[in-house]
């Protein structure tokens, strides 16, 4: 087992990564605090081995099971109602700790539960998908969606810890794990050079689930994420390069109404987008650029975003995203790989050249 530190000013978390951990009863025991644990889960990973494995693991305390719908589309009010309704049933007091099992909804949901349910419940998330393990578990950003907007509504709240059991990759599906791989690549192009090197030469490694090769990228994306998060807890700053084709991302999920593109997959053309800007500016070359998109196509992503959305319905809906400031749409650029900037300043003739610009015909070149 590996592990390492969200350093915050307030309360420091650890994040454990390795193999089996769902067995590890004194691991697992380590960060709940009273007798009460509220297991969350979705229907999907409820018939997975996982939720046995960590029942077995946390005999002796008073246990719920919660299970939600399975799907982004179930992110909302209606779900988080029905948490709140099974922790009071089952007259949970305000030191039971919330344990989310599963990926970037379950967690999300749960951690916002927790922040709200009696105004503070404690919560540990064990993340089951690529992109839980490397992006939502840490730094606590929790929330719902909104029709008209994604995440808009939520809360900062802090885990008290995050356990990866890496094992639980194994059944993830192909397509999820490509979804998880937007938000690894993310991290390279905002943050580290290297590990945008590290992912060309292991892209294929990832792809058959390498146990080395994922427990690494997953090391190395919490390690860079857990280190912006230090910086800047509740996004006043440079935590929001973290946000690098989430803009453009956001916009397909909240026109689709969630789920019929993955999280990661809009994320995905979303930073294709935004590298199109970023070569609008001139701030990277088109190399920089195509080299970016080999790698998003190699992990099996789109880089186009979908055929039936136009530039107005990008402008709508990009115009809620939560970086608008005074009205001032703000996006996360490129300076060179490795270098991300967040900037209001450019020419709207660059962001509507982005917008029209042709990735299908850039995809057919590569
Ligand atoms: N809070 C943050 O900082 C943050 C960061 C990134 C993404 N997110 C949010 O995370 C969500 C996306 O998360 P996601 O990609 O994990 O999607 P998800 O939670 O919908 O999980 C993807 C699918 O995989 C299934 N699954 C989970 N673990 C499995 C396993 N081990 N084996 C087989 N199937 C498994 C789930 O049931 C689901 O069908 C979005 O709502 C996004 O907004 C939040
Ligand atoms: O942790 C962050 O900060 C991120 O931006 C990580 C993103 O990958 C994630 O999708 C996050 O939920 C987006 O946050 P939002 O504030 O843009 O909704
Ligand atoms: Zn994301």
């Amino acid at each position: 087992m590996h592990s390492l530190q969200v350093p915050l000013p307030e309360r420091s978390y650890p994040i454990y990564i390795g193999s089996g951990l769902l067995s590890q009863h004194e691991l697992l025991t380590r960060h709940i605090g009273g007798r009460q644990v509220a297991l969350v889960t979705n229907e999907s990973i409820g018939k997975l081995p996982y939720l046995a494995q960590l029942e077995q693991s946390l005999q002796g305390f008073e246990l719920t099971r919660i299970i939600l719908p399975d799907g982004e589309a179930y992110k909302n009010w209606q779900t988080l109602q029905r948490i709140f309704d099974e922790l009071l049933k089952a007259r949970h007091e305000r030191s039971t700790t919330l344990i989310a099992l599963g990926g970037g909804v379950v967690g999300d949901m749960t951690g916002f539960a927790a922040a709200c349910y009696q105004r503070g419940a404690q919560f540990i998330q064990v993340p089951t998908t690529l992109l839980a393990q490397v992006d939502s578990s840490v730094g606590g950003k929790t929330g719902i969606n909104h029709p008209l907007g994604k995440n808009m509504i939520g809360a900062f709240y802090q885990p008290q810890a995050v356990i990866i059991d890496t094992g639980t990759l194994q059944t993830l599906p192909e397509r999820e794990l490509s979804a998880g791989l937007a938000e690894v690549i993310k991290y390279g192009l905002i943050a580290d050079a290297d590990f945008l090197a590290f992912l060309e030469s292991h892209m294929d490694a990832l792809l058959a689930r390498d146990e080395q090769a994922l427990a690494q990228a997953i090391s190395r994306s919490c390690a860079i994420k857990a280190q912006i998060v230090a910086q800047d807890e509740r996004e006043s700053g440079i935590r929001a390069i973290l946000n690098l084709g989430h803009t453009f991302g956001h916009a397909i999920e909240t026109h689709q109404g969630y789920g019929t593109w993955l999280h990661g997959e809009a994320v995905a053309a979303g930073t294709m987008m935004a590298l199109q800007m970023s070569h609008e500016l001139d701030w990277i070359d088109q190399a920089a650029r195509n080299r970016a998109a080999g790698l998003l196509l190699r992990a099996k992503l789109p880089i186009a975003p979908p055929a039936d959305m136009t530039e107005g319905d990008f402008m709508r809906h990009m115009a809620v995203d939560k970086k608008v400031q005074n009205g001032r749409l703000r996006l996360v650029l490129l300076k060179k790989p490795g270098k991300a900037v967040i900037s209001a300043d450019f020419p709207a003739t660059a962001l509507e050249a982005t917008l029209a610009f042709d990735y299908q015909s850039l995809q057919a070149q590569l």
